[in-house]
């Protein structure tokens, strides 16, 4: 083959898969500019916030711009990871991204990566650096376990718009939401068992709390709200529990419109009123701990609970590059790989 090539032909690579794990990405520091970076970036796209353009500019940049980078950059230093001097976003999906690699390391010709939709690495550079590695076939798989066209479908978009600028595109393949998924499921469930029986308190209440959005986007069509409580019945019926024991809420509102309810801040203030003053709690939309989770749950939520006359409070993990939840992402992975490994 090689002496038929003209000597100035590009190398010819080994054809190569390439397996992208994609997330929503996260500030490169917590200071000012580093958090309007990346909220400009994230609160700037079409899929997040709906309001025309001409009417959310004003708000975006004159009002949003100016306040909350300071306020976020204070609550991601609180959860900052010292030791790495990142995000603990991006070092779990890091993580995450690495153990699946070792997993795949048997199968010949398989590069994984990570890509972030707002941020680093970006989704551009990462896809370019497997085209040019020789990867002729992609799997991109969207770490979020419900759909939602504010977070599946940006990362899709943000995706196909670097491979419209590639001359030799790679066949594409997208991971589906795993909300239903038996092994997400089952992990899931498992991680609730252990989670409550490591604590030395029996809850009253466990909670699923999930990212929230604007109920007009339910309302238009996004599933995100009936998969959220889908999966909490499946893990109810997995674990074979009845319906007073566990409850849906959604969490970290953002403006003044109406999101989907209950709110997660509002329930934990409410519920010490009703007897319930033993709670754990977690986050189920979410593939990774990050701010959402770590400083909106298991620090505000708990200040919330405590200070309403909850009694306990206990945050169980996201499933994070746990062994349990590796195995949900390589079975995933392997199957939506099937007849290109
Ligand atoms: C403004 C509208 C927002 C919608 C709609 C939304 C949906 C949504 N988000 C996630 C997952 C994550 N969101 C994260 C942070 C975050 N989300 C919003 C806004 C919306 N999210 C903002 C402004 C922020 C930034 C943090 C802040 O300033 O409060 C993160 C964490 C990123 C990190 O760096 O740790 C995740 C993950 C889902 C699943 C979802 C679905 C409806
Ligand atoms: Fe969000
Ligand atoms: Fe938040």
């Amino acid at each position: 083959m090689s002496q038929i090539l003209p000597a100035d032909h590009p190398p010819v690579q080994t054809p190569k898969i390439g397996v992208v794990l994609l997330n929503l990405g996260t500030p490169d520091a917590t200071d000012y500019w580093s958090v309007r970076r990346y909220l400009k970036e994230f609160l700037s796209d079409p899929r997040v916030i709906e309001t025309p353009k001409w009417l959310w500019w004003p708000i975006l940049n004159l009002v949003i711009l100016s306040f909350r980078p300071k306020k976020s950059g204070h609550a991601y230093a609180q959860i900052w990871d010292k030791d790495k001097n990142e995000s603990p976003l991006r070092v779990i999906t890091r993580n995450q991204t690495e153990a699946l690699a070792q997993r795949l390391a048997g199968e010949s010709n398989v590069m994984v990566e990570f890509a972030m939709r707002y941020g680093n690495p970006s989704t551009k550079s990462v896809l370019d650096k497997l085209q040019q590695a020789g990867c002729q076939k992609i799997l991109l798989v969207p770490l979020y376990p419900q759909y939602s066209a504010t977070t599946t479908a940006t990362a899709n978009d943000k995706a196909f718009e670097a491979l419209g600028q590639m001359r030799w595109q790679p066949a594409v393949r997208t991971a589906p939401a795993y909300f239903d998924d038996a092994k997400y499921v089952e992990v899931l469930a498992k991680s609730i068992r252990d989670g409550v029986a490591a604590l030395d308190f029996v809850p009253d209440l466990v909670i699923t709390s999930y990212h929230g959005m604007p109920v007009e986007y339910l309302e238009r069509g996004d599933p995100y709200h009936c998969q959220c409580l889908k999966t909490t019945r499946l893990v109810r019926e997995h674990l074979g529990w009845d319906e007073s024991r566990i409850m849906v809420t959604f969490q970290s509102r953002f403006g003044p419109t109406k999101w989907l309810e209950p709110y997660t801040d509002v329930t934990l203030g409410a519920l010490p009123g009703k007897g319930i003053k033993k709670v754990a709690i977690l986050a189920p939309a979410f593939s990774a701990d990050c701010i959402e989770t770590l400083e909106e749950i298991a620090m505000q939520g708990k200040e919330t609970f405590m200070q309403a006359g909850g009694e306990q409070f206990a945050y169980i993990p996201c499933l994070n590059d746990s062994p349990d939840g590796m195995d949900m992402i390589e079975a995933m992975v392997r199957r939506e790989l099937s007849g290109w490994l």
